[in-house]
């Protein structure tokens, strides 16, 4: 279990991580998902010790990583964005060397690396050299080196990066093996990558966490939004005081269009309320022609999009309250 509590790390003025909080429970699949530069390798570097923090504690299976940084590193495995291979090693001499630094018994060592470089399907390219070895296959041997020891907690930044399609399915395959024994934590900035993959998914942006559910759950909360988009022909006054009187609306923006006379709307409501005829009948009445209304609904991706785009405040306050409505279907115990 990984504890973070109100982390926050700074580069000189720069707040990279910001107050982040979070629990990572046993056993799961965790995305930590986020646009470039949101703060998630400093996060992964943190949370395995590799780099420093300024506030905030962090505890790997109960061992603080300042205090009893051996203990807590001993709990995971690390696949940096960057795997620290020597590419003058081949594979076997690479695994042999990083099973020393994680003193595994002697006597276990190449039973341990030959089970490895099956389970992630190396064992073919053993003793070739580490610099012949194509991007895929570099990247299943980090994954070999992090899993080497059998850690309770696997982290794994990026793991996906500069594949190609086919060796994307392959590690990703491998990353779903992984997590029925092991806890799992990848981070990424694709989204169809984390809810392809794990179970409880983190969304990240300016060092801060800004949403954490089941990509069922944030799928819901996405689903649970409607917007309306219009095109209304009429004074801007007349058609904000008219739309302003139908009730049902939870977020309303207007702008002057590009079309004559026109005003554009974009209206936000739940999805169980449904005011299209209301909006008609208003329109009529004070004989504003409504010229285009078109329904959208939010997808996971907006959702992401508007979450970690820089206004993305409103965003959050309208999926707690979303949450919260949906609270009975929620499984909090990830949380
Ligand atoms: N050593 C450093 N010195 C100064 N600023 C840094 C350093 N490392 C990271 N940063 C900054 O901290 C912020 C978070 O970076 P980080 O690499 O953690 O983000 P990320 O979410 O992993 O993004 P990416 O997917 O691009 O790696 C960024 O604004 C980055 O420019």
């Amino acid at each position: 279990m990984i504890e973070v509590k109100n982390l926050v790390k700074r580069y000189g003025d720069h707040v990279a991580v910001d107050h982040l909080s979070f629990t990572v429970e046993e056993g799961q699949i965790y995305g930590f998902l986020g646009p470039n530069g949101a703060g998630k390798s400093t996060t992964m570097n943190i949370i395995t010790g590799y780099l420093g923090f300024n506030e905030g504690e962090v505890l790997i299976d109960g061992h603080d990583i300042v205090e009893e940084p051996e203990e807590a590193k001993q709990c995971i495995g690390y696949l940096p964005e960057m795997p620290p291979l020597y590419f003058d090693m081949t594979v076997r001499e690479y695994l042999a060397f990083a099973a020393e630094l994680k003193k595994i018994p002697k006597d276990q060592k190449n039973e341990q690396i030959d089970k490895i470089m099956e389970m992630v399907k190396i064992t073919d390219m053993e003793n070739r050299l580490i610099k012949n070895l194509s991007k895929g296959y570099r990247q299943r041997v980090g994954l070999a080196q992090a899993v080497l020891g059998d850690p309770e907690i696997i982290i794994l930044d990026e793991p996906t990066v500069g594949l190609d399609p086919k060796q994307i399915i392959e590690i990703r395959e491998m990353i779903r093996n992984l997590g029925e024994k092991h806890t799992v934590i990848l981070s990424s900035h694709i989204l169809s990558e984390v809810s392809a993959v794990c179970d409880y998914v983190m969304i990240i942006n300016h060092g801060k966490l800004v949403a954490s559910d089941t990509p069922d759950n944030l799928s819901r909360i996405a689903v649970g939004s409607n917007t309306l988009e219009l095109t209304v022909k009429g004074q801007m006054g007349t058609v904000v005081s008219a739309v302003g009187m139908i009730p049902g609306i939870e977020d309303v923006k207007y702008k002057n269009s590009d079309e004559k006379d026109c005003v554009d709307i974009i209206i936000k409501t739940c999805t169980e309320v449904d005011i299209r005829e209301k909006i008609f009948y208003k329109m009529a009445d004070i004989q504003c022609p409504i010229l285009k209304m078109q329904s959208t609904s939010l997808s996971l991706e907006d959702v992401f999009l508007e979450l970690t785009e820089d206004d993305h405040q409103a965003v959050e306050s309208e999926i707690s309250a979303a949450s919260d409505e949906g609270g009975e279907d929620r499984d909090e115990s990830n949380l």
